[in-house]
């Protein structure tokens, strides 16, 4: 039987994901989250016409010769309105911010008046209007400034302020409880043993989650054992993690267990084996609300199944509409042979080009443990099963991996 396609393994590890609960959170740490509800704004900005210059109000009918001599009866600054209105003949000191009183009609920037004592001597024509923000230019009380399921940005955490908002509705993050597994891994800065390789997939796949805005839970390392393997399985249940990424012993060798454990727990497998490269043994299931994605132990591997299933998990259970990556068009490098049943993402070098579209340039070596090749990559290159051999120069697919 074939075995199963990226999309439909995509399109299962997305089936039936709604997106977590809502919380209130700060809006100083609202960065980053995603917004549960539409918010309505609170108030309406400017509430009232302000100034938009320092200078003076005044009637435009008063100026409309110039020069005109006024007579200056008071003072309007920012949060200190003035309940006085203008007669013929007179005109308001007003600053940046201060409300523009309904009896006048502009405002006279000071550089074009001359002051002299109670009176102020305006130069320059101004037009009726000029300078003034009339109230609600921004937005008003009860519109919808910022829709559900946005990625909030920095500049939207100044607007819900700006809307009256000290805290906001937003998604739960997810949680990622992540286990590494394998007899012969030892921790970075240990002396490694024969045949013994330090433990580093984990440390790119949970800040990749980080990145994403989960929160990202170490569960260590289960020794090559049924036991070891299934008492690990059972720490992520119990620690309430939305998703357990588990690392190696995926795939068919006699010290695989990952599988077989998750089994004996009675997860539901939603996929084993899928028609991917690198990441074949990828598997995806469920166990109770907990969602798994079983990764390869291979550095490559593990961190590109992580990137196309974990990251689309992370962002829809986060609430996000823009759950999948972006796929982008580029033009080969150099030349690629022709491709086989598996859909291959070649890690990939970038550099702009002269007509717009970037060269995508596939790293020499394409091995799935081969970490320094994945981190010099700054894009994956598509290659759909049975793609014909392709030119350099020929248009390809690409979509861009973090630079961060
Ligand atoms: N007979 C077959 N053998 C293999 C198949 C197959 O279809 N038939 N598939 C191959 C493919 S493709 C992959 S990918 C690997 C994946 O196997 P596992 O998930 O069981 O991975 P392990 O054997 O546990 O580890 C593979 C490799 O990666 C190293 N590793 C594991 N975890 C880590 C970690 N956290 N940090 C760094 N490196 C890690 C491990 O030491 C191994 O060298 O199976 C092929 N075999
Ligand atoms: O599919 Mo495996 O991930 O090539 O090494």
């Amino acid at each position: 039987m074939p075995l199963m396609t990226v999309a439909d393994a995509l399109a299962a590890v997305l089936a039936g994901v709604e997106p977590l609960p809502e919380e209130p959170v700060a809006l100083e740490s609202a960065h980053r989250r995603v917004l549960a509800r539409d918010l309505p704004s609170r108030r309406t900005q400017p509430p009232v016409a302000m100034s938009a210059m320092d200078g003076y109000a005044v009637r435009a009918a008063d100026i409309a010769t110039i020069p005109a001599r006024l007579q200056v009866i008071g003072e309007i600054a920012a949060g200190r309105p003035l309940e006085r209105a203008l007669q013929t003949g007179e005109a308001l000191r007003i600053f940046t911010g201060g409300v523009v009183p309904d009896s006048a009609d502009t405002v006279v920037i000071q550089e074009d008046t001359e002051r002299d004592g109670n009176h102020v001597i305006v130069k320059e024509a101004t037009a009726p209007g000029k300078n003034i923000r009339p109230a609600g230019v921004d937005f008003r009380e009860g519109d919808v400034l910022i829709r559900a399921s946005s990625h909030l940005t920095d500049r939207h955490l100044s607007l819900a302020a700006g809307m009256n908002y000290p805290d906001l509705p937003v998604h739960r993050r997810p949680t990622i409880a992540m286990l590494a597994t394998g007899d012969e891994l030892v921790l970075p800065g240990a002396t490694p043993g024969p045949g013994q390789i330090i433990l580093s997939n984990g440390y790119a796949l949970r800040a990749l989650a980080r990145g994403e805005g989960a929160e990202a839970i170490d569960l260590g390392i289960a020794a090559d054992t049924m036991d070891a393997t299934t008492a690990a399985i059972r720490r992520a249940r119990e620690s309430g993690a939305d998703i357990l990424v588990t690392t190696g012993g995926a795939s068919v060798g006699d010290h695989d267990f990952v599988k077989r454990a998750l089994e004996a727990e009675g997860v539901e497998i939603a996929f084993w084996r899928i028609a991917l490269r690198p990441g074949k043994p990828m598997m995806h299931g469920r166990l109770g609300p907990m969602r798994v994605i079983g990764l390869p132990g291979n550095p490559v591997s593990s961190y590109i199944c992580a990137f196309l299933f974990m990251v689309p998990l992370i962002r829809a259970l986060s609430g996000r509409e823009d759950v999948h990556h972006c796929i982008e068009p580029a033009l080969l490098g150099s030349d690629v042979s022709a491709n086989q049943a598996r859909q291959d993402y070649l890690r990939a070098r970038l550099t702009p080009s002269t007509d717009g579209l970037p060269v995508a340039t596939p790293i020499g070596h394409q091995d799935s443990s081969l970490m320094g090749k994945l981190a010099a990559a700054e894009a994956l290159v598509i290659r759909t099963p049975f793609a014909p051999a392709a030119s350099k120069g020929e248009p390809c697919a690409i979509i861009k991996l973090s630079l961060s």
